[in-house]
């Protein structure tokens, strides 16, 4: 039997985890704030901020919301990210990327207090990340290990594929399934789009985590019975519906369930764990600036 992953689930426990944390620092008159900004027009990036800012007021944070024409020059955004690291009520700083092409994007990133990173893209803390020494674990990548936690998916030893090698989720995922420790020492791959005989190395997975943005490249003849399927994949594709599209994978999924051992559906999947673990760092960012100790899990 193949076990469909419910992550809104695993996500909504994160999410009561993250609330106690609040409470806690609620009673040293700590109030986490986080601070998004958009500087798109993008439809899915409105819809994913907005999502940000819907889950912060739920589990008790400031949310912050801050929007710049895209339009308006680079200078805008990186004074507005010197403000936004100055403000003691902002915890946590989250750019949604993509910014526009006249934007440097790792002006941006650098640009932002690595101690409000909730991302953890600023270099100092990718570089942290990969010494094995994480301040704030990226959210997609982390939310995946706690996917594989919550199900009682070990690492150990595994053969894990990523398929994909961005900095936001390719990269990081791979650094963290290699890594020593829990949700960690498997034997990591990493594949993109100059793999050749992609199929063969999937093939090998024990755990296969999908990650290139290719709508449901992965079918089913390219996994390996009883694995471990993770789609990161969120791409809307023009569809016979109301809103004019559907959210796919990058995943195949009904030619993938009957083989995989477990599978995450999309949406549904890995996308609620992405912001249940920008809570997560915002908190933890609040702890560390306010002094207030949280039990995260
Ligand atoms: N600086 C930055 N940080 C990010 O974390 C970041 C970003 N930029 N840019 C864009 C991507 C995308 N992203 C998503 C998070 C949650 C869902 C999510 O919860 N999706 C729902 C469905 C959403 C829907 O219905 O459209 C699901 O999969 O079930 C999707 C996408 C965060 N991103």
């Amino acid at each position: 039997m193949t076990t469909i992953i419910d992550g809104n689930e695993i996500a909504d426990r994160i999410r009561a985890e993250v609330s106690a944390c609040t409470e806690t620092l609620a009673a040293s008159d700590v109030r986490p704030g986080l601070a998004t900004v958009l500087m798109s027009d993008d439809g899915a990036s409105e819809t994913y901020v907005s999502m940000k800012q819907q889950a912060c007021e739920e589990t008790g944070i400031d949310g912050f919301h801050h929007e710049i024409d895209p339009d308006e020059p680079a200078a805008v955004l990186y004074d507005r990210i010197d403000e936004l690291n100055a403000d003691p009520t902002v915890h946590g700083i989250l750019v949604q990327m993509p910014v526009p092409d006249h934007v440097d994007k790792r002006e941006v990133l650098a640009r932002i207090d690595p101690r409000k990173d909730v991302d953890g893209f600023h270099p100092e803390n990718v570089g942290r990340l990969v010494a094995g020494n994480a301040r704030f674990k990226p959210c997609t990548p982390h939310g995946v290990q706690k996917i594989l936690a919550a199900e009682g998916i070990e690492t150990e030893g595994k053969d894990a594929v990523v398929v994909g090698r961005s900095d936001i989720v390719g990269k990081p995922m791979a650094n963290l399934l290699v890594q020593y420790g829990e949700g960690g020492n498997a034997t990591t791959t990493v594949c993109h789009s100059r793999t050749r005989n992609l199929a063969e190395k999937t093939r090998n997975a024990d755990i296969l985590v999908a990650a290139a943005g290719v709508p449901e490249m992965i079918d089913g003849d390219m996994i390996q019975e009883g694995a471990t399927v993770i789609d990161v994949g969120i791409n809307r594709v023009e569809a016979d519906t109301e809103k004019g599209y559907e959210l796919v994978g990058d995943v195949d999924f009904e030619s993938c369930r009957e083989t995989a051992g477990a599978i995450t559906p999309v949406p549904g999947g890995v996308g609620p764990l992405t912001i249940a673990m920008l809570l997560y760092n915002t908190v933890k960012a609040a702890s560390h600036q306010s002094g207030v100790a949280v039990e995260l899990p």
